[in-house]
């Protein structure tokens, strides 16, 4: 039986788990915090509740074009119930995925693992656990997978305290909203922050150091977020965080021109680094890149034979999906099946701002840069009849096909839950489907879909049929 040690409980590790496990390996996972790892506890789970809580303050809001009569500011957050209901959640999560865990045969092991191998080179490796106990164990394996993901990245300028400068970890403590929070970086986490707490009503300052906001996302989407997010009275502030520090009641954001943006609170979202310090990696030869990253292939071998790795520890788009796909794909080369490697060009991603941006594929940047031969078309929310009877005045859909052949390699689509319209576009984009595919296709009438459709039947010509 191969004996396989996992070391982290995130969905890359835990998804892997479940597979090693169906294949019959005799698996140990070691998890230093709860199963699921900090994407349930501390990371994805956490915030896309509390977005959940801000999209409820934000639907009456914007149902008072549809005649429903309830003031804004008569609807109140209460902030320690939101944070309850995001750490139970996020607890009752890591609870089932452990139980899950458990039940298909894993031994779970509450501990900090480390690859502690005798000497490089070696066919079976050594991994110690030291456990939450404080025991240590020490595990034999034919495979390793290492998952330990990221941490937040901490200025040495601006070091968090847990009260006012807070990593978005720590938010889930306060006792009430911040009067004015200021987000420092203006990357995915950044926005869907700024985002939610500008729909609860809090007043904030996004610092960006870009030239917009989301600077990997689709222009045109990013333009709808920074519109929108001025419309509800929030700024964006341009330049470059040189520190934060503490100033009675507020928090001073110094910036490298020397300009000062004071506020309450202040949200640090700056990024991630790796978890790939003091983990035996230099010991068993594992090389990793300039930001300490795991080198990994498409099958996430690492360098050395036996030791796979997978999600944010090896900086390959830093989402729960891929990680877990990275996870899987790992125990299924390991265990001998025949395993397509890991394709980043179907990813679907999701930015829960309010409206939502999803993305698949091609973007309309690498058309534009010559990169990909591709016809872009944009079909603005406000055309689609459901829309208007949703009062939704913005967002759009966004196809990119190939000329030729009419192939769909990419979309955005910018609305509320663009995460679950996404999904034709993935569809068409997994699968090779054209324009035209689309446009045969039946929605109902009238839905938001409809305008992926619609966009179909607009770009049907490019696929050089002339019938
Ligand atoms: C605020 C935020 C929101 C996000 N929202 C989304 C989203 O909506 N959708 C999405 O797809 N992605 C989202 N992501 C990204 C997603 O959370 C990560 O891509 C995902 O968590 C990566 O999973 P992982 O298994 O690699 O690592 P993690 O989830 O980081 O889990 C790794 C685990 O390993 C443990 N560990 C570390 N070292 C050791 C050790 N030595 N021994 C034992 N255990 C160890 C850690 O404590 C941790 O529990 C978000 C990220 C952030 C920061
Ligand atoms: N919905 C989702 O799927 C979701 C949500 C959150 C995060 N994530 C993933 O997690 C990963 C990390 O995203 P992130 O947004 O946390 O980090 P990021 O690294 O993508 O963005 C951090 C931003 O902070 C800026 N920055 C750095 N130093 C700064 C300073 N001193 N002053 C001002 N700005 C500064 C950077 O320029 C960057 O734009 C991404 O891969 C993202 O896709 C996904």
């Amino acid at each position: 039986m191969t004996r396989i040690v996992i070391m982290g409980g995130g969905p890359a590790g835990y998804e892997a788990a479940l597979v090693a496990a169906q294949y019959g390996a005799d698996v140990t996972l070691v998890e230093s915090d709860g199963a699921g790892g900090n994407c349930v506890l501390y990371d994805c789970v956490p915030s896309k509740t509390f977005i959940a809580s801000a999209g409820g303050r934000s639907a009456v809001r914007d149902s008072r074009h549809l005649g429903v009569r309830l003031a804004e500011q008569d609807v109140e957050m209460d902030v320690v119930a939101v944070h309850s209901r995001v750490t139970g959640l996020a607890v009752a999560q890591s609870a089932d995925i452990g139980r899950r865990l458990v039940d298909v045969g894993v031994t779970l092991i509450e501990g900090r693992a480390a690859l502690d191998d005798p000497a490089p080179g070696l066919a079976t490796h050594r991994v110690s656990v030291t456990g939450t106990d404080g025991l240590e164990q020490e595990f034999e394996a034919d495979v390793v997978l290492v998952a330990t993901g990221a941490s937040p990245r901490v200025l040495p300028s601006a070091v968090p305290d847990g009260e006012r400068i807070l990593t978005w970890r720590q938010l889930y403590g306060l006792t009430e909203l911040p009067e004015h929070l200021v987000v420092v970086g203006s990357g995915v986490t950044g926005a869907e922050f700024a985002s939610a707490y500008t729909e609860m009503g809090v007043r904030v300052s996004l610092v960006s150091s870009r030239d917009r906001v989301l600077p990997s996302e689709d222009a045109d989407a990013a333009e709808v977020i920074e519109e929108v997010f001025s419309a509800r009275g929030s700024s964006l502030v341009r330049g470059r965080a040189a520190g934060v520090a503490r100033d009675g009641d507020e928090v001073v954001v110094t910036l490298s021109d020397g300009r000062e943006v004071r506020g309450s609170h202040c949200l640090m979202t700056v990024g991630s680094v790796p978890n790939t310090t003091d983990i035996g990696l230099e010991r068993v030869g594992i090389q990793t890149g300039p930001s300490g990253f795991i080198q990994v292939d498409r099958v996430s071998r690492t360098s050395v034979s036996g030791i796979y790795a997978a999600g944010d520890c090896t900086g390959v788009l830093m989402l729960a999906s891929v990680a877990a796909m990275q996870g899987r794909i790992a125990m299924w080369h390991a265990l001998g099946e025949g395993v397509p490697p890991l394709r980043l060009r179907t990813v679907a991603a999701n930015v829960f701002t309010h409206p939502e941006i999803a993305t698949v594929g091609i973007s309309q940047a690498e058309v534009d840069a010559g990169a990909v031969p591709a016809s872009v078309l944009r079909l603005p929310l406000a055309t689609n009849p459901r829309a208007k009877m949703l009062g939704l005045r913005e967002g759009f859909v966004k196809l990119v096909v190939r000329p030729a052949t009419g192939i769909v390699i990419g979309g955005v689509v910018v609305a509320p839950e663009a995460s679950e319209l996404i999904l034709p576009i993935a569809m068409a984009v997994q699968n090779g489907l054209t324009a035209k595919d689309l446009a045969y296709t039946l929605s109902v009438y009238p839905s938001l879909s409809g305008s992926i459709t619609e966009l179909g039947r607009r770009l049907m010509h490019l696929d050089g049929d002339l019938g």
